[in-house]
């Protein structure tokens, strides 16, 4: 399947008063590039309306498009694939009903589960919940030691899921994650594009991707990550530096929450000598 990095998946009840198209869309512009609909209690006529909807809107930004929990709704709205749980039809059967091209994932909560859905042929697993949520209530949260077993041992395309925020985020990539799935954090926020746009910049500095920007003048690839990072790499932390990005100083306190950006511009100001 297609590489993906933050997947985000419907949750209506976190944002009464906004459209479920309306919320997604947001979060596809945050750059989302993988999205499911997971409705749980909704007659398969009303599922299948809101998926064809939802398929429409993905195709808008070429991003897959997964059905939680039904194959049929799958097949019948052109999405790209299904996510099944552990107690959900075999991963044979629905590749069966599906074909080869669908993507299949489904949950896990166990090494074993994990290890049966690469053997069983799954296109991606994901592993959760990380943190205890609202979301999925009842659900005893598998802590990072299990994200961590997963990256030591899964060769397959893996997401965490499960209570993930901007603001925990950087301990389950730590843990050896490099794809991140939320509902509420995005989906329940004012602002679903900063929220995704956030931890796609957690991701980027986890996976320590190159990303381009204009630096004194010069286009330059440097690592995604904070300002502080950067101007350590050039070995100019503690020098009398001001930095100046898209022509506002940054002081030197908030270098450290202060994300480089794709398409920025950086002045480093080095300040030579005293007086
Ligand atoms: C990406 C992803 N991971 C896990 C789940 C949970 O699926 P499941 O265990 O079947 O629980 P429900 O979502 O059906 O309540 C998911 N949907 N997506
Ligand atoms: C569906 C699901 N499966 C494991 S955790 C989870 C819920 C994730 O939602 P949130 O990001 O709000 O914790
Ligand atoms: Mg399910």
């Amino acid at each position: 399947m297609r590489e993906f990095s933050l997947y985000v998946i419907t949750g209506e009840q976190y944002h009464p008063g906004r459209s479920m198209l309306e919320v997604m869309e947001a979060a596809l512009a945050g750059g989302a590039d993988i999205v499911q609909l997971r409705e749980k209690n909704l007659p398969a006529s009303e599922l299948l309306e809101k998926a064809r909807a939802l398929r429409e809107l993905t195709r808008r930004y070429n991003v897959p498009f997964i059905v939680n929990d039904h194959p049929d709704i799958a097949l019948a709205a052109e999405a790209d694939g299904v996510h099944l749980g552990q107690e959900d039809m075999p991963i044979a059967e629905a590749r069966e009903r599906m074909g080869a091209d669908r993507i299949i994932g489904i949950s896990t909560h166990a090494i074993e589960e994990a290890r049966a859905a690469e053997r069983d042929g799954a296109d991606y697993i994901g592993v959760g919940p990380v943190f205890p949520t609202g979301t999925k209530p009842g659900r005893q949260a598998v802590t990072t030691s299990y994200v961590r077993q997963v990256a030591d041992e899964i060769r397959i395309p893996w997401v965490a899921i499960g209570g993930i925020t901007p603001d925990n985020a950087d301990q389950v990539l730590a843990a050896g994650a490099s794809r991140l799935c939320a509902v509420s954090a995005v989906v329940g926020s004012s602002d679903p594009a900063s929220v995704c746009r956030r931890l796609k910049e957690q991701i980027a500095a986890a996976r320590g991707e190159l990303v381009p920007i204009k630096l004194n003048g010069r286009e330059e690839q440097v690592r995604a990550g904070t300002l502080e990072q950067l101007i350590q790499s050039y070995g100019l932390a503690d020098k009398r530096i001001v930095a100046e990005l898209d022509g506002a100083i940054v002081q030197r306190n908030r270098w450290e929450s202060t994300q480089v950006r794709a398409g920025m511009t950086l002045e480093l100001v080095h300040f030579v000598g005293g007086g």
